[in-house]
């Protein structure tokens, strides 16, 4: 006999025949399923009813308590709640409260159709529980206004996969003038695997023999750049031996001086647009006397320099365009500088290559904030293409400190600080004419005159100019309205990853009742007894696990419907009202239960499992 793929929400209830005693065809006491029922109609210790008759507030039910300290439980806002009802601090155990005092009403009706008995609990007031019960439920408003015992239902929310993406997240791709990397989903998905496959790929370390293992606190460690023979500092990253994280590491070889004191100042800059610096420290593990700087590590970062301004590896293929090689290279053949110049700056504007404004404004926004942070803190960064690092749309100034640890305090802030701004507008330059070569001052911002607003020109400009004494606070103005133009940016972004992050809760959620079933389904054994998982509770478990995953048509082929899984999976989640049946596997029994008893079985089995692991040995 096939399985039915049957919800029974619109059952006729007049189609139940009355519960008897003595039904016609009596269940083999030593049968699985008797054991369940057993358990729904008359074994003390296993009634559902009794159980929930103990649950009250005071005492909060240890199974939903132990369940969310062993596996994180998604507690969603309570859109609905009333005071009265709901506990604030405590949202899983509010629903005991309204569960005190269940009558036990358990009954069960059995019919029998064609040879298969049909087994029927009618136990309304467990329907309902168990629905308030729900992981994500939060009650009809009605029965939270009316406090009415018994008058509550499944949330929709807990029975659902998706809620749907909200409207205002699709057209966004259209949007002009903001770059698509901003708020594509896609994007976001590979930015993150991307970032992912850069923390677990592992270089082959045998080609850096003359690493030490270990360096304080930090082992694994691995060069972010290929050596070069005479550098006066590396870069590594490296895990930490205690804490499992990843930092990246800025070794200034030979180190002599020893003065901190402004490592301490930039220690405490905390910015979205700077990576930190955690730490300093000496050490001779190197061979040498090295200083150690210490700074988050941001996963498959690239420098701006090989990004947008070399035509390196980093560049995307759109990026990539044989116009920015080193003019000065040793091939004979190669042109003349200027004439290079000129050229690759016609090449990138008739080729498409140069950036969009907006992408432009963005990285300017960002470094702004950075030296604005930077300066106000009485520091400055000597700003250097290969010293700005990027993931994804987030621009940070990398190795922040180093140059002040080299030259020991030494530099003149305030000087330090207008070198900072010059280097602002010649990375701005730069980025604008897609190339470092930007000598010709007049040329290239003739190409920025031609390409960009008058505003990009003009901040390009102030920057340069080296009569009056500059500020990062006067670049504000400069920026104007085009500063709203990042924040509705990054607010769309931040739309895209809010919906995408709802999935992903919707899916965690799947997971935990996963997990929940895989963990009580066909365990050979709990507490010596062998048959734990085939009986009582779990029988129906076992059922509705077959139901889920074994399900056939009516020639036998399996019968895999993702969308239907996952909806039965909510309604488990959701502990709702809806019936479905559970065909015995011998094909004689049908079961026929809602989801809020499965629900609550799978809560007691868990609960079991989970006081099993705790006794210890
Ligand atoms: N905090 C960080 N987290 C992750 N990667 C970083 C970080 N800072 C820099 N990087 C990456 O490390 C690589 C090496 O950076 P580094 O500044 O050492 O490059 P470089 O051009 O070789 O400079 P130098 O010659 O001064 O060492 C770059 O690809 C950069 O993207």
């Amino acid at each position: 006999m096939s399985w039915i793929h049957r919800e029974l929400e619109t059952m006729d209830p007049s189609i139940f025949l009355p519960y008897s005693p003595s039904p016609p065809n009596g269940l083999p006491q030593e049968s699985k399923l008797a054991t369940y029922m057993n358990r729904s109609t008359s074994t003390p210790t296993r009634s559902l009813n009794q159980t929930l008759g103990r649950l009250s507030l005071e005492s909060s039910p240890t199974a939903i308590r132990k369940v969310v300290t062993t596996i994180t439980e998604f507690v969603p806002m309570n859109y609905f709640s009333q005071p009265n009802i709901m506990q604030p601090d405590s949202p899983e155990s509010s629903s005991p409260s309204i569960m005190t005092g269940v009558p036990n009403t358990s009954q069960v009706h059995q019919e029998n159709v064609g040879g298969t008995t049909y087994f029927y609990s009618t136990n309304d007031s467990l329907n309902t529980t168990g629905a308030l019960n729900s992981s994500a439920s939060i009650g009809a408003p009605e029965s939270c206004m009316s406090g009415a015992v018994g008058a509550g239902a499944a949330s929709p929310y807990a029975t659902q996969i998706y809620s749907g993406t909200p409207t205002h997240i699709g057209p966004m791709t259209s949007k002009s003038g903001l770059a698509p990397s901003f708020y594509m989903p896609e994007t976001i998905r590979s930015e993150i695997y991307e970032r992912n496959d850069d923390v677990f790929l592992q270089t082959d370390l045998r080609q850096y023999p003359d690493l030490p293992v270990n360096v304080e606190m930090y082992s694994e460690l691995t060069p972010l750049e290929s050596a070069a023979p005479h550098a006066i500092a590396t870069s590594y990253r490296a895990t930490h031996r205690q804490s499992g994280e990843h930092y990246a590491l800025r070794r200034l070889h030979s180190y002599t001086t020893s003065v901190t004191k402004r490592l301490e100042m930039w220690k405490q800059i905390d910015h979205p647009n700077v990576v930190k610096l955690h730490d300093w420290f000496t050490t001779k593990a190197f061979g040498d006397h090295s200083m150690v700087l210490v700074y988050s590590y941001h996963p498959a970062c690239t420098t701006l320099m090989n990004k947008y301004l070399s035509g390196g590896a980093g560049n995307s293929s759109s990026d990539a365009n044989g116009a920015f090689h080193d003019p000065f290279s040793s091939d004979p053949d190669a042109p003349r500088p200027y004439t290079h110049q000129k050229n690759a700056m016609l090449r990138a504007v008739a080729s498409g290559v140069l950036l969009p404004e907006a992408v432009l404004w963005s990285l300017l926004v960002q470094l702004t904030a950075a030296l604005r942070a930077v300066h106000t803190a009485g520091l400055a960064c000597s700003l250097d293409p290969t010293k700005v690092v990027m993931n994804g749309c987030r621009v940070r100034i990398s190795w922040s400190g180093a140059t002040d640890a080299l030259h020991a305090n030494t530099s003149d802030v305030a000087q330090a600080q207008q070198d900072d701004l010059t280097a602002l507008g010649r990375l701005a330059l730069a980025l604008a004419c897609r190339t470092i070569h930007c000598d010709n001052l007049a040329a290239s911002m003739e190409l920025v005159a031609r390409t960009y607003s008058a505003d990009l020109k003009n901040l390009i400009l102030y920057l340069l100019s080296s009569t009056a004494r500059r500020s990062v606070t006067d670049l504000m103005p400069m920026i104007g309205a085009r500063f709203y133009t990042q924040v509705e940016a990054l607010e769309r972004r931040a739309d895209v990853f809010e919906d995408q992050l709802a999935h992903e809760i919707d899916n965690g959620r799947l997971l935990r009742i996963l997990i929940k079933l895989g963990v009580v389904n066909e365990r050979p054994e709990l507490n010596l007894d062998a048959s734990w998982s085939e009986t009582g509770d779990r029988y129906m478990l076992k059922l509705f696990r077959d139901y889920l995953f074994h399900s056939v048509t009516a020639d036998g082929r399996p019968w895999l419907e993702q969308a239907h899984l996952a909806h039965c999976l909510n309604q488990l989640d959701g502990g709702t009202n809806a019936r479905v049946e559970l065909m015995s596997r011998d094909g004689q029994s049908v079961l026929v239960v809602s989801y809020a008893e499965l629900k609550h079985c799978l809560e007691q089995a868990f609960d079991e499992v989970l006081q099993a692991a705790a006794a210890g040995p």
